[in-house]
């Protein structure tokens, strides 16, 4: 199983749509759960709240307008701790998608859906949103001379169109940054929209990216828009494209050469109005390595990069990162107001994070939700220590702290031998990034 832990509800007034996904998702995640009446929603939601909700727009038959579900996405945006929210337009209708993408939604699935992107889209939503509600929308942090630096570039690029890519390791920010860079452009008020591209499977990435024509393949029942389409007028932040097979990158380099996407079967290209911006956690060696990446697509995509060092490199912004993450989960969690104890800041300051700023956000997450004395310790926030640490002559270990260990030196492996590549790492040890994202927080890694 992919994720066990996460929460997925569908909702759909179709019963054999609902029970389909049903069927395809509870191999993978943890709990799915679907409903056919908004009208449940309420009593779904105070048994469990879910982690990602697939939703229907049309409810009460013959209704296209999508209102009904446009309703349904502004409450569950509402909640304290909001889902992700996956949109199912069964029109193709681009106005929907991108409406629904404006109110919060974070992707779209146009119905009937393909098996694998369902699945990356619930995953990519996993790993985006970290099991932490709305903290994806916190602002940049930070004062160290390489976050000013940082929001400086961002400032100035912003209003310009030129492409950005923004380089860093696994949870520096790098999407925080590509959000910033929307927000301050003159297309703030216009979708965000964020591609995996190391999620998009090969066999469908141009239907993806750029749309399908009704029978342009067997399964193409409807017409459908693409990414680029959807995003027309704001910004597509391209991430992990350091994670796309050349043929992709071939296809990718195609389209913004001539700024215009044919969607498949279509006899006419359609222009592009997007400003790309894209990610990559790979070292600068790898991605100038052009058996890895195409330097002609990179020589698209770099026109200004953007650095984001890891927070080891900026240790004077963990204080104020640690203070943000914990007052945030207290609101959330409503827990009292705690203040850190001296001991705490120290060793956190010292800590190495190499799962950077969404490692220390778990980590927050869990002093909050664990913390029981009036000061946080160090203690609270679950860092394992090095494995070299762990003394070896405890007498009969619980098999659930054998079965812990043998995960963390399993993923640890898997990070060494991915050079860090969380997707990588990721598919060596056979499970979704959102749940390798849930293990390194559960490992304090
Ligand atoms: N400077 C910062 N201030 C506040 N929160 C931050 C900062 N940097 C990162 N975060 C938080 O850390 C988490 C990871 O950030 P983000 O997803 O932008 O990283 P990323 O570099 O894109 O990661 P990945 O490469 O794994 O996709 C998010 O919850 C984000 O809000």
């Amino acid at each position: 199983m992919a994720d066990p832990a996460a929460h997925i509800l569908i909702l759909d007034d179709d019963i054999d749509v609902a029970y389909a996904a049903q069927l395809l998702l509870r191999r993978r995640f943890g709990s799915v759960v679907s409903l056919n009446d908004p009208q449940q929603l309420q009593a779904a939601l105070a048994e469990r709240a879910p982690d990602v909700v697939l939703l229907d727009f049309n409810f009460t038959p013959g209704r296209i307008d999508g209102a009904e579900g446009l309703a349904v996405l502004d409450r569950l945006r509402a909640l304290p701790q909001p889902p992700a929210v996956i949109a199912l337009t069964a029109y193709a209708d681009v106005p929907l998608a991108v409406e629904a993408l404006k109110r919060g939604a974070s992707d779209f699935i146009t119905k009937p859906w393909d098996n694998a992107r369902l699945i990356a889209a619930i995953d990519s939503a996993l790993a985006r949103r970290g099991g932490a509600g709305a903290a994806a929308e916190s602002p940049l942090m930070g004062a160290s001379a390489a976050i000013r630096e940082v929001k400086a570039m961002i400032a100035s690029v912003a209003p310009t169109e030129a492409n950005v890519m923004v380089l860093g390791e696994n949870g520096v920010g790098k999407e925080l940054v590509a959000r910033a860079i929307h927000l301050a452009s003159r297309r703030a008020a216009k979708t965000f929209l964020a591609v995996d591209m190391g999620a998009l499977p090969e066999s469908t990435f141009e239907s993806e990216l750029f749309g399908h024509r009704k029978g342009s393949f067997t399964d193409a029942k409807e017409h459908r828009a693409g990414r680029f389409q959807a995003a027309r007028g704001g910004s597509l932040f391209l991430d992990e494209i350091g994670n796309m097979p050349l043929a992709a990158q071939a296809k990718l380099l195609t389209a913004l050469e001539r700024r215009e996407v044919t969607p498949l079967g279509a006899d006419r290209a359609e222009a592009i109005d997007v400003r790309i911006v894209s990610a990559t956690n790979l070292d600068e060696v790898r991605l100038f390595d052009p058996s890895v990446f195409r330097p002609d697509l990179l020589f698209r995509l770099n026109t200004i990069v953007i650095r984001v060092p890891p927070l080891r490199e900026r240790r004077e912004d963990i204080p104020t990162l640690l203070r943000h993450y914990l007052d945030l989960y207290q609101v959330q969690y409503q827990r009292p107001e705690r203040v850190l104890s001296g001991e705490a800041i120290e060793r956190l300051c010292a800590w190495p994070w190499p799962g950077n700023v969404r490692a220390l956000r778990h980590a927050c997450e869990r002093a909050v939700i664990l913390g029981a004395q009036p000061e946080y310790q160090f203690g609270d926030f679950g860092l394992a220590a090095p494995a070299a640490a762990v003394p070896q002559e405890i007498p009969a270990p619980e098999p659930q702290l054998v079965l812990g260990a043998l995960e963390r030196d399993a993923i640890a492996a898997a990070l060494d031998k991915a050079k860090g590549n969380i997707s990588h790492a990721a598919r060596l040890l056979g499970v979704s990034r959102a749940a390798l994202y849930r293990k390194l927080g559960k490992h304090g890694i």
